[in-house]
């Protein structure tokens, strides 16, 4: 005590001890349910005071220290220090088996989502209590595939050329624009709010967020299309001929109640693309800096897409026959998920892991998806980019659906694992596969001289293509017969 009230002028004793309670006050009111946790082994110093220094190396190692907790504690469970409270993570099959089977009401999805995205504040109630959306993404878009294909290869063709500066391609920027931004204002949003007290946030969150005004924004853009839909479902009756067999159609059927207003359909509809938008992008940017960095595995691939839409066109039959492309792209999830900490849960109630290890109520938990995916022990030469090592169906392990990308497990949890895996994936598979078989058909793509693949930015343990990198791309000189008019 006396070495700090030396960093203070003799006649500003109170200063210092304001500023020693304020300091006290932060540790011990953040670390949440500390003590509790202490049988559980810590990378990094362990004691309540000195974890910080550890929590603030997380900040910009968080790949590291994980990894370095999963190369100590291997088939174990360790805990790593966030400024706000300690993260349990969870390594071996048993382990992630269990936290698959554990119901909703003891390690809870929910109450981790509501807080990282802080859902009350920033998406508000309706969709922290309401989640009607999940099975029309993982049923009525999944369904519908198969006939939504051919749309979905246009909107794509259409964006190639409007990112690449072809053609304008007609879609409303201000609408995209929208949907884009939309992440960022809630992921920003939460971050500030997740540095409060609990008790300020309500009051905060009116000056952090500009979520109301996003939704006035899209409003104004779905409005007539809602309006109109409505005017014909009157008319005409719910199936009216000419229906639009979309996202929109298929919530406005479903909603029931306050869900039926058109603001709350306008935050479906963007609570939808939050889930969807970024994550395709950067799955998407991952496997094109693989492909940049290695254009010699444009060839295969181009032989595969050429030979299997000569034999199917572009349909959803073809897509389930792109082994070489489903596993190029798996390979960049495997290497590349969301983050080096998934499947989030949070204790809902005490249990106890069969090692012994006991989760008291409100631990936060997650899997390390990162140091599985590279584990020796689960894959050969983990740390190297082999993209058709899911492609051989003959090889048992990958035989039948088990190579596809949405295909989860024990191994691969890019798209979580269990009841509560991604139910937007088989679209997503989709939507990526369509984009890497349109991109190796139309363009040759490489990095400026040998360059190696520019490395991965991250933010704490969320994972993110290099966000400022650069390649060469340019139209293929002689389009293959199959590349259909569209282009
Ligand atoms: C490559 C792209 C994608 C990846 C890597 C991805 C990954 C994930 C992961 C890891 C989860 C959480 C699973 C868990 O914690 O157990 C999740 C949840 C979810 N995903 Fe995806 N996803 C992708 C694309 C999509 C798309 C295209 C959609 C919609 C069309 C979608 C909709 C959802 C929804 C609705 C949830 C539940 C989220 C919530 O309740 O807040 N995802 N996704």
């Amino acid at each position: 005590m006396a070495r700090v009230l030396d960093y203070f002028p003799d006649e500003q004793p109170l200063g210092a001890i304001c500023a020693l309670i304020f300091v006290a006050f932060f540790a011990i009111y953040y670390r949440r349910p500390g003590r509790k946790l202490d049988h559980i082994p810590a990378v990094g110093y362990q004691s309540h005071l000195l974890s910080y220094i550890s929590a603030f190396q997380f900040l910009s190692n968080a790949q590291k220290m994980v990894q370095q907790g999963y190369d100590q504690h291997r088939n174990g469970i360790f805990k790593v220090p966030y400024l706000d409270r300690w993260r349990v993570v969870v390594t071996g099959k048993d382990a992630i088996e269990m936290v698959r089977k554990m119901p909703e009401d003891i390690l809870s999805f929910r109450e981790a989502v509501d807080e990282s995205l802080q859902v009350p504040f920033t998406l508000g109630p309706s969709i922290r209590d309401n989640h009607y959306h999940h099975p029309i993404v993982r049923n009525n878009l999944t369904r519908n595939l198969p006939v939504l294909l051919p749309a979905i290869r246009e909107e794509i063709i259409a964006a190639f050329s409007d990112v690449l500066r072809l053609k304008d391609n007609g879609r409303d920027p201000d609408y995209m624009g929208i949907n884009i931004k939309f992440t960022v204002t809630v992921v920003t949003a939460a971050a500030r709010l997740n540095r409060l007290p609990s008790l300020l946030r309500p009051l905060a969150n009116r000056f952090l967020t500009s979520v109301p005004e996003d939704i006035d924004r899209c409003i104004k853009h779905l409005e007539p299309i809602i309006e109109e839909r409505r005017k014909n479902m009157e008319e005409y009756g719910n199936d009216y001929p000419g229906k639009p067999n979309d996202m929109l159609s298929w919530l406005m059927d479903e909603a029931e109640g306050d869900e039926t207003s058109l603001r709350n359909l306008t935050l479906r509809i963007l609570t939808v693309n939050f889930s969807a938008i970024h994550t395709s992008t950067m799955a998407f940017c991952h496997a094109l800096f693989h492909l940049a960095e290695h254009p010699e595995y444009i060839k295969p691939m181009r032989e595969e897409i050429e030979e299997v839409i000569e034999r199917e066109g572009w349909t959803h039959n073809a897509m389930n026959q792109m082994f070489k492309v489903d596993s190029f792209i798996k390979e960049s999830q495997r290497l590349n998920p969301l983050g080096c900490l998934m499947i989030n849960r949070v204790a809902r109630q005490p249990f106890t892991f069969p090692d012994g290890t006991h989760i008291p109520k409100g631990t936060c938990l997650s899997i390390a998806a990162h140091a599985l995916h590279t584990d020796d022990a689960v894959y050969e030469d983990p740390h190297t980019f082999d993209p058709f090592r899911f492609a051989d169906r003959t090889k048992q392990e990958y035989s039948g659906h088990r190579g596809d990308m949405v295909s989860t497990s024990t191994e691969f949890i890019a798209f979580g694992h269990g009841r509560r895996a991604c139910p937007g994936r088989f679209f997503a598979a989709n939507e990526l596969k369509l984009m890497l078989a349109h991109l190796v058909m139309t363009y040759d793509v490489k990095l400026e001289g040998n360059a190696e693949r520019p490395p991965n930015k991250w933010l704490i343990a969320n994972c993110m293509p290099n966000p400022t990198a650069e390649i060469l791309i340019r139209k293929r000189v002689h389009q293959p017969s199959c590349n259909d008019p569209l282009l």
